[in-house]
């Protein structure tokens, strides 16, 4: 019954093997109770990546569940066969005021490329799982919309850890990402924070920023299963400039340019961190991405 469709919870399920059994370590998980019909090949798998600017201990795979909870009951629920949300490991962050990071801890000293690592296992986690293939689309908020976009960007990526090769998904929703890194820096306001936790996040180096930023993707090369790209920016975001938006919507304009894909930039009301806190923002830009992936499906 359609009006029946439920979605089973599963907290902190863990999508490593190793042996610490960490936290950061885990997905949340939703999932459809609806046997896998004939509209299986509308149906997609919802994955979100928060953000924290790699290293907030107070933002979590968590942040995705006021979002969950809008799309549940959302006109477009029945094109959606689960949704996630990844944990990875944090940068460090000495001085936060509640609780700050300790030299020791493994999920609070990451830097790149270990949040990607985390990320793509994840990924890579749920596409053994679930089969889905490319048929997800990523969601990705502040430095998870970089995370989401590096996700296809880095897929051979060989120095440091190993990456695992996900395939990528047909669709991307980031929302207030950060996606030019030097710039993200060299527009920072008073009191200066960027360089603090990008410096934290990609060392000193940079031309690590510089590479990692996905501006500068080649997307017409790297994202042959991109279907749709959904950039929000917030209103009133206090953290980022409405440049961020400008300069990605312009390294994704020839991508964009092949038949059948969407790009489209959405402004949403308020804050920063709004559109995943009330979860309408994210919520618009999903229900953007399904509307064209569902009414031009691709059987490839
Ligand atoms: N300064 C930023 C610039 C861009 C994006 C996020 C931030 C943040 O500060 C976010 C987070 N609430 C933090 O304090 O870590």
């Amino acid at each position: 019954m359609k009006q029946n469709t439920k979605f089973k919870y599963s907290e902190a399920v863990s999508y490593s093997d190793d042996a610490q059994g960490l936290k950061c370590h885990t997905v949340d998980i939703w999932q459809s109770e609806l046997p896998v019909g004939q509209e299986a090949c509308s149906e997609y798998w919802i994955i979100f990546i928060h953000g924290g600017a790699w290293r907030d201990p107070e933002i979590t795979s968590s942040f995705a569940e006021a979002a969950v909870a809008v799309l549940q009951d959302s006109t477009q629920k029945h094109n959606i066969r689960g949704f996630a949300s990844i944990n990875y490991r944090l940068s460090s962050h000495p001085n936060h005021p509640a609780s700050p990071s300790h030299p020791e801890d493994p999920s609070r000293n990451a830097v790149h490329p270990d949040h990607l690592c985390d990320v793509q296992n994840g990924i890579d986690y749920l596409q053994k799982r679930f089969q889905f293939g490319s048929r997800y689309i990523l969601v990705g908020h502040s430095c998870g919309a970089t995370l989401a976009f590096q996700t296809i960007n880095n897929q051979k990526q060989s120095s440091g850890m190993p990456i695992k090769e996900t395939v990528p998904p047909q669709a991307i929703v980031s929302a207030a990402g950060l996606y030019d890194l030097v710039l993200l820096r060299d527009s920072d306001s008073e009191p200066p924070s960027c360089q603090g936790f990008l410096s934290h996040a990609f060392g000193s180096d940079e031309e690590v920023w510089r590479s990692q930023s996905p501006v500068y993707g080649n997307y017409d090369a790297t994202w042959s299963e991109g279907r749709v790209a959904v950039l929000l920016q917030c209103s009133e975001d206090e953290y980022v400039s409405p440049m961020q938006l400008t300069v990605m919507e312009k390294a994704l304009q020839g991508w964009s340019r092949k038949e059948g894909r969407l790009l489209v930039c959405l402004t949403v009301s308020g804050r920063h961190d709004d559109c995943w806190k009330m979860g309408y923002g994210l919520a618009y830009g999903v229900e953007t991405a399904l509307d064209h992936l569902v009414a031009k499906p691709s059987h490839g």
